[in-house]
């Protein structure tokens, strides 16, 4: 059975899915010419099923990319497709899709840097800020199909918190989002999709400021000085470059409903087929509001995020 995208008419829909996988057009929008932008980049592995890693084959998760510059809305863009697709409230074991942060793979610092770092003396947007071994093997073990651990990061202390991991068990889809997630040839080569939130910088500043400050732990001059000296100079060279690898461009971040409405329905059928594929597995249809009749008017269901067993 084929599945089709119920919150638009299903030839637009066609249209994009025909895009991404033949790569046909460099510019397709629903609605406005300006909500999502495919690039005819899109990544050459298989939608879903095996893959090899280090010589090894196995099933495994559809690995998506997430990037665009400091407070572009990475992580609101994340939470919004997890939330759409009903994986926030459950237990993260039996989650189907899954959201890891690079900010995990900082690296330690010296406790010189340390002081640097106190002081917004330290550049956390170049990529030698990053484990990028650690990150690598992760992503390559996620791929596998392994139970990872990765590290949870402390912002206020510049560190990475002691004995405090988050156990990443198996999932069918795994986002994975930062700033420079894109950066480093051998991880970009791993994900099947990239997509870059692309969100103006005035916008960018205007969040971060007040992020930094309430959660970050930081005071006005230091967010201001950090941003001036680091952040957007390594913005320009290290992370906008690595826009042309995306797949999708989302202009104006979780605003724009339309471009991850798009998402979840790809997101959707990545897990229907991949549900095809394991008899007992919980699969994910759209949500109630979505589901039609052959009349074509919707039609509610009673189950919560849309989640059904598959019937036998
Ligand atoms: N569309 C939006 N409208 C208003 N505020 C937003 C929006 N998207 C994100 N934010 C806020 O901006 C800040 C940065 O967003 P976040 O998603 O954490 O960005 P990133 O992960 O790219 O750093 C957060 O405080 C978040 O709540
Ligand atoms: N100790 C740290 C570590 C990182 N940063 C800044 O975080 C930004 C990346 O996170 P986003 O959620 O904004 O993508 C990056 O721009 C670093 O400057 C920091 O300030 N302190």
């Amino acid at each position: 059975m084929k599945m089709k995208l119920p919150c638009m008419p299903s030839v637009i829909y066609r249209a994009v899915n025909l895009t991404i996988r033949s790569r046909k057009c460099s510019v397709i929008d629903y609605r406005n010419f300006s909500n999502l932008y495919l690039n005819p980049r899109m990544s050459d592995k298989k939608m879903n099923g095996i893959s090899k890693i280090n010589g090894t084959e196995g099933k495994a998760p559809f690995l998506i990319g997430v990037s665009g510059g400091t407070a572009s809305g990475k992580s609101t863009v994340c939470k919004r497709i997890m939330e759409k697709l009903g994986q926030v409230d459950m237990d993260q074991a039996q989650r189907q899709v899954i959201c890891i942060s690079q900010d995990s793979f900082y690296r330690e610092l010296t406790p010189t840097e340390i002081s640097k770092a106190e002081k917004g003396q330290f550049n956390f947007d170049h990529p030698d800020a990053f484990n990028e071994t650690l990150l690598l093997e992760t992503l390559q073990d996620i791929l596998a199909g392994k139970i990872v651990q990765i590290p949870t990061y402390d912002y206020r202390h510049h560190s990475l918190n002691k004995d405090e991991f988050l156990t990443i068990y198996p999932a069918d889809v795994v986002l994975f989002e930062g700033i420079l997630v894109f950066y480093f040839p051998e991880i970009r080569k791993l994900f099947h999709m990239k997509l870059f939130v692309d969100t103006d910088s005035d916008t960018r500043l205007a969040r971060r400021v007040p992020r930094d400050i309430n959660e970050r732990g930081r005071d006005l001059e230091q967010v201001l000085n950090q941003y001036m000296n680091f952040v957007k100079p390594a913005f320009e060279e290290f992370c906008f470059p690595t826009k042309k690898f995306a797949d999708v461009i989302i202009p104006r971040g979780a605003d724009n409903t339309v471009a991850i409405d798009l998402i979840v329905q790809h997101i959707r059928e990545i897990l229907l087929n991949k549900g095809r594929k394991s008899e007992e597995r919980t699969l994910v249809l759209p949500s109630p509001a979505f589901v039609r009749t052959p009349n074509s008017s919707p039609k509610k269901h009673n189950t919560a995020d849309g989640l059904f067993k598959r019937p036998h």
